[in-house]
């Protein structure tokens, strides 16, 4: 659980020359990572992110090493349409990897989209969901998710948490839903920040030249205030980015080998 009382553990930087490179390492790293989780609790609890994320995890088909009946998986945010619309990042994760391993469909806890009609209901019903996973099994003021896997636009925003945007402040509810995303579709709920902060362990995957200058702003002028560089797991906490070399190629902040 998260710890006020220590400052946050430093991000962690690895740099691959290719997008392949990260997800090979990717994979690696979230098999470890479920091992850990499931040996000591007979749980992994992961939270997966949209855009370009779900593609990066191909690595994980066929991988003998995962116990997938043991994944609980939640979406760090979704967007407000139906579950087999294109937009849909479930959609996307069924697509690039959950259609191809044998993970129970009850383990992955979509939107209800019953309810798309009316936002707070939905969110309402997502936390709650959150809330039978977490609160009642761990009994703790945020869910702490094993893993969560963020993307980051090039605006700096991760999950639907924008710049500027009010509910950068939302510092009590676990979901929180808004119908101005300046990216497209505009309907969505997401993770709110704490949510987010108190994950044992959250890792960006961001690949490619169009991240270079936000990669920069995040990691060396952090004082700027994107979303980005909001991520701060509390202590004992980890942060770690999974990026390539042209993303990083202007970022001055220490980059750190991988390996497992
Ligand atoms: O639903 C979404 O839009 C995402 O969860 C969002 O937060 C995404 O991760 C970033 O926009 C990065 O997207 P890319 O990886 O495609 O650049």
């Amino acid at each position: 659980m998260a710890n006020l009382h220590q400052p946050p553990n430093s991000p962690i930087l690895y740099s691959f020359q290719s997008k392949d490179q990260i997800i090979q390492s990717l994979a690696n790293f979230v098999t470890r990572i479920q091992k850990d989780a499931i040996d000591k609790k007979g749980r992994f609890t992961i939270a997966l992110s949209g855009g370009s994320l779900p593609k990066m995890l191909g690595g994980l088909i066929g991988n003998p090493a995962i116990k997938w009946a043991h994944w609980q998986v939640f979406y760090v945010d979704e967007r407000v349409v139906p579950l087999d619309h294109p937009d849909s990042n479930h959609r996307a994760c069924m697509e690039a990897l959950f259609s191809h391993v044998p993970i129970p469909q009850e383990n992955i806890h979509a939107i209800d989209t019953a309810l798309i009609n009316d936002l707070e209901e939905l969110s309402d019903a997502y936390e709650k969901d959150l809330i039978r996973e977490f609160a009642q099994k761990d009994a703790a003021r945020f869910p702490v998710f094993d893993l969560i896997l963020l993307g980051m636009g090039p605006d700096g925003h991760t999950a639907s948490l924008f710049p500027d945007h009010e509910l950068l402040s939302e510092g009590d509810r676990w979901i929180a839903y808004l119908e101005d995303s300046p990216k497209p579709p505009p309907k969505r709920i997401t993770f709110t920040f704490p949510v987010i902060n108190h994950a044992a362990r959250v890792a960006f995957v961001a690949a490619g030249k169009e991240k270079v200058t936000t990669l920069a702003d995040v990691l060396d002028r952090p004082e700027k205030g994107l979303p980005s560089s909001r991520i701060r797991p509390g202590f004992p906490g980890q942060l770690y980015w999974f990026v390539d070399d042209d993303a990083s190629s202007a970022v001055s902040y220490p980059k750190t080998p991988f390996k497992l």
